[in-house]
């Protein structure tokens, strides 16, 4: 006999769940990493992130009949074997992409305070212009920043504006990867790997926060041993949780996949998951995203005082460096590096977007007023 109330098995580092979902059944919280096939011997619905493979032997002879995944990346499902067993699926799209965007621009003034460059005198290449690299694109573009960008499968729809990837890897300063890892037409598995790294300047920067098979990382530490001009900034890793040592001792920020952990972006996407869930079941949502967000809490409140650059108010919502001195140390037990990497990610501090943040004090002048509003701050 079907129960009255719904069973729902969610990932318990989901935010926002019993808001969200608790009008809806009885929500029973497990640890994504090691969901297995019994915990859903009675859930109607799945809601995971993005550590959760999703395959025929964690669903088969469950009663799920809806998925979930408060993620943008789909790598981790088996979409075919949802639709062949007529399974509702939504993940989010978008939902954290400000917060992408917010990690790489907060890594880029970092690198660029540190070597002493301006950004505008750079050459910025993004791989992969979706939600994610796209609004990367626009914040760049409203600082003046030159950029390139890569992407087959748009340039293959028709869409104009693309270079392919040797230019790109040839002649951009600092290139950012944000591509889902896929494995059909245009391939990203290993995009970056022994051969086309060589194409990449010197003194450049690297960044990957996609996922991390899209750089064969053997590849990477091999070349980069001898390139040690490249700054490396990686927030993905090709075998995580396990994070090669060599490699993470190479970069100059390194972060356990948290480029898109603001508590708006997963807040977000716990309630596109809500939102996907009510219209497949033909019910009303009655919780808006407005009011989920406004329950966040802990808004960054930044004093002006006319002596802050753009840096200064940009690392003062999101400074990437305690995130990486934090995973460094995750580093030293060796056994244990791949619960660390997990644990981080489960206690990672509130991170709020820019747009979130509240400036008082002295009215910013031209041209730190601009630079704030092109990077996503309200001014
Ligand atoms: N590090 C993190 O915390 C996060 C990582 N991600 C990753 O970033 C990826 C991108 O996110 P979105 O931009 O929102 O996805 P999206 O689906 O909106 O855009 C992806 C873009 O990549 C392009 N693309 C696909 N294959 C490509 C290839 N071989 N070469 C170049 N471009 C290619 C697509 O045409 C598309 O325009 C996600 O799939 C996810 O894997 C997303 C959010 C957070
Ligand atoms: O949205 C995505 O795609 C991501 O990569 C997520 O930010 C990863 O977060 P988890 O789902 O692994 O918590």
């Amino acid at each position: 006999m079907k129960p009255s109330r719904l069973n729902i098995v969610a990932d318990e580092n989901i935010p926002a769940l019993e808001r969200l979902f608790g009008d809806l059944g009885e929500i029973h919280k497990v640890s994504g990493r090691t969901m297995k096939n019994s915990d859903l011997q009675q859930a109607d619905l799945l809601l995971v992130r993005s550590v959760t493979p999703v395959n025929q032997a964690l669903l088969e002879q469950t009663p799920v009949r809806f998925v979930g995944t408060a993620t943008i990346g789909t790598d981790h499902i088996d979409l075919d074997w949802l639709a062949n067993n007529e399974i509702g699926f939504s993940s989010a799209p978008g939902c954290n992409a400000d917060a992408v965007a917010e990690y790489v621009i907060s890594n880029l003034l970092l690198v660029a305070a540190e070597q002493g460059f301006e950004l505008t005198d750079k050459v910025v290449g993004i791989i992969g212009v979706g939600n994610v690299g796209r609004r990367l694109q626009q914040r760049l573009e409203l600082l003046g920043v030159q950029l390139l960008l890569n992407d087959p499968p748009r340039e293959a729809a028709g869409e104009q504006g693309f270079v392919a990837l040797p230019s790109l890897l040839q002649q951009a300063d600092i290139i950012c990867l944000h591509t889902p890892l896929t494995k059909g037409d245009h391939p990203s598995l290993h995009l970056l790997n022994a051969e086309n790294l060589e194409l990449i300047r010197p003194n450049a920067v690297l960044l990957n926060a996609g996922r991390g098979p899209v750089i064969d990382n053997a590849a990477l530490l091999r070349w980069h041993q001898g390139r040690a001009d490249v700054t490396l900034i990686l927030d993905v890793w090709e075998h995580e949780p396990r994070v090669d040592q060599a490699l993470a001792q190479q970069v100059r920020i390194g972060t356990p996949h948290i480029a898109g952990y603001s508590l708006d972006g997963k807040i977000r996407g716990t309630w596109m998951l809500y939102h996907a869930f009510c219209q497949h079941q033909g019910i009303t949502p009655t919780i808006t995203l407005e009011e989920c967000l406004a329950e966040a809490g802990e808004t960054p409140h930044i004093e002006l005082n006319g002596q802050q650059s753009l840096t200064d108010i940009v690392h003062a919502v999101y400074q990437p460096e305690a995130d990486h001195q934090c995973f460094m140390a995750s580093l030293i037990d060796t056994e244990a590096q791949p619960i660390a990497f997990d644990q981080l990610r489960k206690n990672y501090p509130v991170r709020r977007e820019f747009v979130a943040a509240e400036l008082s004090g002295e009215k910013p002048l031209k041209p730190l007023a601009a630079q704030l509003s092109a990077v996503g701050f309200k001014v």
